[in-house]
């Protein structure tokens, strides 16, 4: 029977996972997330908290005075039920799925699936992988047990959780009686979720199979000596979990902010009030924009404002007679894109400016587009009309091509002609934008817990980091403790964009903040916290997601299978090389003959050359240079081994220089020839020998997996260690020749030049297959 996990307590109480959460922290007992196991003492201790809050207000059940409570409860009720729906949706889009997974899906068309099935039958085969040379490439994936992932050691998230969770569970609550609860019945054959890495004992619980067992047999079958803490990534945890008929899948990781996001999108509608509107100024070059902003701005500067240092901020707010309106200071729609992250919408409207002496322009169309794809209303301001080549009509007119009809046309957008000199039609364009904001009810709930988005940020000499943010969603006070990203911190001080120092900021406010840890990306959210330590988490989950995402997905070394793609699309221009060779001579030959492969694409450079195995720092010069390490006569040792597969680092290792110039001119023209892998096919079990003149030593064999089949290599095992590779002779069944010997038939094999056969070997018949490019 399993432990149950967080989010099935909950679910059994009607509780959200953050409740149950909530509850065990109380008591000292941290848990991951909403996946994670509980104990039974832990259980109890949760049911206790639960009773007691029944027993302490029993009377509100029966008076049912409060129907908001029991709405709520509802709502988080649902709230709950759908979430697993929506992990699920999360899945099927293709976008969010996990690298992982996707990986093993690949996995499984080539050797992998096959090489892990044969695994699971036969645990020798790690030791034996590990004592071959798969091809002259070199690239021994199979060592996979011997892995010692990189990765692993970065996370301390886990590391923290992972002790935290051991103090734990030596307190007080360790002994108090197991609770009655019904745990969910635990099925072998079910697929576990597992987060991409995590410890033996973790994952121990997680496929229910006592971590000595696993630790013991880590460490019979070669995959070496590891403890409870040792951290597993998903590839490996899988392998072992095969070996016991276990199923693991790639837990989701989930954006951390996205998840808060959602959760936090609800909101009542009687708590909304009416916001002001936030503006974007958009359209072609030299059109007018900075001139717009600048004279609305000045237009608007009350006698209270003059001659106090005008404060760009990035953006700021005026006040007309129908309300204020806050402008975003940043011209051009770049800005007003990357502030789109997350599908927070910064905008509600844009004004389209437009010369009136220019007309639609390529950015103009481009403005357009954006805006539409956003879903923001324009405002089309048709600017210098004061100019005497000034056509509005001509405007008008190419504009309908873009479905943007003046009213007066028929049609329902805003057109505004104005001029940034003379300031005509300033305040015409002023109301436009009011009236508009009326008609789109922006509204906004300002007592909650604020939520904005960076508008712009940098490190203040002085101040050190301070950001720009603009509130969207309740009100931001000084002293609230924020996550932006991976900053956070505690507002320490709040500037407005008049320069002005305030204690709080409402719904589409724009203001400075100072008090966090460093500087955030612009359009990053920024979210009020209950307090100081959950901020920091979330920063913390955010740089942990980010990192996981870095590592899957943006982080591709060069290799010399994509090298002639990255050519063409001219993403390389040096070709870095770093070399190895057992004497100092190759180097030298190999740099020149390299050298020599330059042409007027791409320039081969040997940026480090030496005597001696292949090492991690190498590995790490070539991650940092984005390198291709070639190696003659010499091996990575197992640490560079394990670098390069965790830093993505290509690895090509030979034994003749012409070959590795071979491969790399073949690169460069695109035309490397295919890679090889070893796939293995089939596994016999010698159960008799016979000696026969003229053949040699026959092996009466039993097939005891896969097939052994005529082309194929066969390798001679004993006791774990390959003894031989070589052709078969011929394979047998009883007198007759025959193409190939399936799973649990009897056979003769002979091995081709090869007589030193014994009761009790195995036979491994593997073959070399071709990976697509
Ligand atoms: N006559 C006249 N000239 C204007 C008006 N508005 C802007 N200009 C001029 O047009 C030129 C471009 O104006 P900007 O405000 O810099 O235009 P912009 O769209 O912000 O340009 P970029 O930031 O380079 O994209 C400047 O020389 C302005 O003086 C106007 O209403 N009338």
């Amino acid at each position: 029977m399993g432990k149950p996990r967080v989010h099935e307590i909950a679910k059994k109480y009607n509780k959200q996972s953050k409740e149950i959460i909530e509850i065990l922290k109380k008591n000292n007992i941290e848990v991951k997330n909403h996946m994670s196991t509980v104990e039974d003492a832990q259980v109890a201790v949760i049911e206790k908290a639960l009773g007691a809050k029944k027993e302490e207000k029993p009377a509100k059940k029966e008076n049912r005075p409060d129907n908001r409570q029991d709405k709520s409860r509802n709502q988080q009720r649902n709230r709950g039920q759908q979430r697993p729906q929506n992990s699920q949706n999360n899945q099927n889009r293709g976008g969010k799925k996990p690298e992982g997974q996707l990986k093993d899906k690949d996995g499984s068309q080539n050797q992998g699936g096959q090489k892990k099935v044969l695994k699971k039958e036969n645990p020798q085969n790690s030791q034996k992988f590990s004592n071959n040379n798969n091809g002259q490439n070199g690239k021994n994936k199979n060592n996979k047990f011997n892995k010692n992932n990189k990765k692993n050691r970065n996370n301390k998230f886990n590391n923290k959780n992972q002790n935290t969770q051991k103090k734990k569970k030596t307190g007080p609550g360790a002994f108090i009686k197991p609770d009655p609860v019904k745990k969910p019945e635990y099925d072998p054959s079910e697929p576990v979720k597992i987060p991409e890495i995590l410890t033996l004992k973790e994952f121990a619980e997680a496929i229910h199979i006592p971590a000595n067992d696993i630790i013991k047999k880590l460490l019979i079958s070669g995959g070496g000596l590891v403890n409870l803490n040792t951290e597993l990534d998903f590839e490996r945890a899988e392998e072992i979990a095969l070996e016991y008929d276990r199923i693991v899948e790639l837990e989701e990781t989930v954006d951390v902010i996205e998840e808060l996001l959602k959760d936090d999108d609800e909101e009542d509608t009687k708590d909304l009030v009416t916001r002001p509107p936030v503006v974007c100024v958009m359209g072609h070059v030299d059109h007018g924009k900075t001139s717009l902003l600048d004279a609305i701005r000045s237009a608007r500067v009350t006698a209270g404002e003059a001659g106090g240092i005008t404060q760009h901020i990035g953006a700021y707010t005026v006040q007309t007679e129908s309300g204020t309106i806050t402008f975003l200071d940043t011209p051009g729609h770049e800005a007003f894109t990357s502030m789109r992250m997350r599908g927070a919408q910064s905008t509600d409207i844009a004004i389209l400016v437009v010369a009136a002496d220019d007309g639609v322009m390529p950015q103009t169309i481009e403005a357009i587009n954006h805006a539409k794809a956003a879903g923001v209303e324009i405002i089309v301001a048709i600017n210098k009309i004061d100019k005497e080549s000034a056509n509005i009509e001509r405007v008008k007119q190419e504009l309908t091509e873009y479905e943007l009809i003046p009213e007066d046309w028929g049609g329902t957008t805003i057109f505004c002609p104005v001029s940034a000199h003379s300031k005509e039609g300033i305040d015409d364009l002023l109301d436009m934008i009011s009236l508009t904001a009326e008609v789109l009810e922006l509204k906004a709930n300002p007592n909650r817990k604020a939520r904005g988005i960076v508008i712009e940020a940098e490190l203040d000499k002085g101040r050190g980091p301070v950001a720009t943010v603009l509130v969207q969603k309740g009100t931001l006070h000084v002293g609230d403790a924020i996550a932006v990203g991976s900053a956070h911190g505690k507002v320490r001080a709040m500037i407005d964009d008049k320069g002005k120092r305030v204690k709080v900021a409402g719904p589409s406010t724009p203001v400075e903040i100072l008090g966090l840890s460093e500087v955030p990306f612009a359009g990053e959210v920024c979210m009020a916290m209950e307090n100081e330590k959950e901020a920091r988490s979330t920063a913390e989950k955010f740089i942990a997601y980010g990192r996981e995402k870095m590592l899957s997905e943006t982080k591709s070394q060069l290799s010399l299978d994509d090298l002639f793609d990255q050519i063409q699309a001219g993403s390389v221009k040096d070709l870095n090389i770093i070399v190895k060779a057992d004497v100092q001579g190759s180097v030298e030959a190999v740099k020149q003959s390299l050298s020599k492969l330059s042409n007027e694409e791409v320039a081969v450079k040997v940026i480090h050359g030496g005597v001696g195995a292949i090492t991690e720092s190498d590995v790490m010069l070539a991650s940092a240079s984005n390198a291709i390490i070639i190696g003659f006569n010499v091996r990575p040792d197992p640490a560079a081994k394990d670098a390069a597969e965790g830093e993505k680092v290509d690895l090509r290792l030979y034994r003749v220089i012409y070959n590795a110039i071979e491969d790399i001119e073949a690169a460069m023209k695109g035309m490397l020839e295919p890679e090889y892998v070893e796939k293995v096919i089939g596994h016999a079990e010698v159960r008799q020998t016979f000696k026969a003149s003229g053949v040699g030593t026959i092996a009466g064999s039993y097939i005891l997996d896969g097939v052994i089949q005529r082309g194929s290599t066969a390798r001679l095992i004993r006791d774990g260690v390959v003894l031989h590779e070589g052709e078969f002779g011929s394979i047998k069944r009883f007198n007759d020749d025959v193409k190939e010997v399936k799973t649990g038939f009897e056979c003769g094999l002979v091995l081709e030049n090869y007589n030193d056969i014994k009761e009790g070997d195995q036979i491994e018949a593997y073959i070399m297959e071709e990976i697509p490019r």
